[in-house]
C-alpha cells in the first residue's frame, strides 16, 4: 500500500456553531508521519477540530494545510484524509470484503486493483480469513480493524481517528492501541487521534495538544506535558497533581515557597516572587517520621495498596496530598491517623505564577 507522508498546518482557526464559539485561535503544526493526539475533556472541541480537518461541520475561519496545500474550502472527498469513527459505521448488509472495497469502487478504481488492495488492507489488519463474513459476525475489535482497513485502503495522506477505541472493553482497548500504533508506524501515515483518555494519548502519541474550552492549552510530548505543564488545567488533566497555593519569596538570592497555611518549602531555583501555585506529583513527595528542614506536618487519612506502590492521602498544608511510596515486600505501612512529615522534592516541582 502506498503512503505519502504529509504534514498538517493549522493557522489561526476559529469555528462557531451559529452564535456559539467552539474553537478559538487554533495554531498547530503536525509533522509528516507523526502520531498526534487531541486530548481534552468532553466538550473541549477536539472532535469539532478533527471534523474541521476532515471537512465536516461548519466552515471554519483560518487555514488548514495538508502537505502544504490549503484544503479548508475543499469538500471532504477532495482532502486526502481518511477518518475512522467511534461507531465504526460499517455497512451491515455488505461482507467484510465489500465494506473494504466500497471506497475504491466509489473512486472507480479498476476491479483487479481493488482486489489486490483489499487483500493487502485485510492482511495488514490480520483479518484476511474473515473476508467473507458479515459485520454482525465479527467482534468489536474485529469490526474496528475492518473500519481501519477500509480507511487505509483508499491511501489517504492523513488518518483521522475519532475515539476509535472507546466502544471496546478495557483489555481489548490496550491491545488495539498497540496494534493501531504498529499499523501507523508500518504505514508511516500522519495520524491524529482524538481521545479524552490521557493514558491512551500518553501511550500512543509522539506529541499531543491538550484542549480546554476550544483553546489549545499546550502542545508537546506526553513527558513534556506531564513534567512541565504550563498551567493548572494541564497539570490536573495529566496524571495526579498536588497543588499548593501560596507565594514565592526571594531573599538574598534564595527562593522559598510559603503556603497559605504558613508552611515553608525551600526551592532549588530562583522563582519569581509573588502569588504562585506549586505542582507536586505524588512520587515527588516522601513521608518522613521525623520533622526536618522544610517538611510539612500532616496526618494520614487513607491508604491504598496498588501493588508496586502504596498511595497515601495525607492532610497537610491545609489540603489533601496524594503521596506514592514504592512498595517493598514486608514493608510496614502507615495507618490512617498516623502523624507524619512530608518532604517535597521541589527540584521536580512546577511553579505556576497566578495571574492577575
Ligand atoms: N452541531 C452542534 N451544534 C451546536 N453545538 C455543537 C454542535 N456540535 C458540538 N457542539 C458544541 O461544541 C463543543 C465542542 O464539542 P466537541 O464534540 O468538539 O467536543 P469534544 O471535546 O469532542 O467532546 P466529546 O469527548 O464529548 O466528544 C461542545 O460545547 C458542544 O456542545
Amino acid at each position: 500500500m502506498k503512503t505519502e507522508m504529509a504534514g498538517i498546518e493549522i493557522r489561526d482557526l476559529h469555528l462557531s456553531f451559529g452564535e456559539t464559539r467552539v474553537l478559538t485561535g487554533i495554531n498547530l503544526s503536525i509533522k509528516p508521519g507523526e502520531f498526534f493526539a487531541f486530548l481534552g475533556p468532553s466538550g473541549s472541541g477536539k472532535s469539532t477540530l478533527l471534523r474541521a480537518i476532515a471537512g465536516f461541520g461548519p466552515q471554519p475561519r483560518g487555514e488548514i494545510l495538508i502537505g502544504g496545500r490549503d484544503i479548508a474550502t475543499l469538500p471532504p472527498w477532495k482532502r486526502d484524509v481518511g477518518m475512522v469513527f467511534q461507531s465504526y459505521a460499517l455497512w451491515p448488509h455488505m461482507s467484510v470484503r465489500d465494506n473494504v472495497a466500497f471506497g475504491l469502487e466509489e473512486r472507480k478504481v479498476p476491479r483487479a486493483e481493488i482486489r489486490t488492495r483489499v487483500d493487502e488492507a485485510l492482511a495488514l489488519v490480520g483479518l484476511s480469513h474473515l473476508a467473507d463474513r458479515m459485520p454482525n459476525q465479527l467482534s468489536g475489535g474485529q469490526q474496528q480493524r475492518i473500519a481501519l482497513a477500509r480507511t487505509v485502503v483508499i491511501e489517504p495522506k492523513v488518518l483521522l481517528l475519532d475515539e476509535p477505541l472507546s466502544n471496546l472493553d478495557a483489555s481489548l482497548r490496550v491491545q488495539m492501541r498497540r496494534e493501531l500504533l504498529a499499523l501507523q508506524r508500518k504505514l508511516g501515515l500522519t495520524t491524529i487521534f482524538v481521545t479524552h483518555d490521557q493514558e491512551e494519548a500518553n501511550t500512543t502519541s509522539d506529541r499531543m495538544a491538550v484542549l480546554d474550552g476550544g483553546v489549545i492549552q499546550q502542545i508537546g510530548t506526553p513527558q513534556e506535558l506531564y513534567d512541565r505543564p504550563v498551567n493548572l488545567f494541564v497539570a490536573r488533566f495529566l496524571g495526579t497533581a498536588n497543588i499548593l497555593e501560596g507565594r514565592v519569596e526571594v531573599e538574598a538570592g534564595a527562593a522559598r515557597f510559603r503556603t497559605a497555611t504558613g508552611d515553608v518549602l525551600s526551592l532549588p531555583v530562583e522563582g519569581r516572587a509573588g502569588p504562585t501555585s506549586i505542582v507536586l506529583r505524588p512520587q515527588n513527595i516522601r513521608i518522613e517520621e521525623q520533622a526536618g528542614a522544610g517538611t510539612l506536618p500532616g496526618e494520614v487519612l487513607h491508604r491504598e495498596f496498588l501493588g508496586s506502590q502504596v498511595r497515601y492521602l495525607v492532610r497537610a498544608a491545609g489540603t489533601e496530598i496524594v503521596v506514592d511510596q514504592s512498595h517493598r515486600a514486608g514493608e510496614i505501612w502507615l495507618d490512617p491517623g498516623a502523624r507524619v512529615h512530608l518532604a517535597a522534592n521541589t527540584r521536580d516541582a512546577v511553579l505556576i505564577a497566578q495571574e492577575g
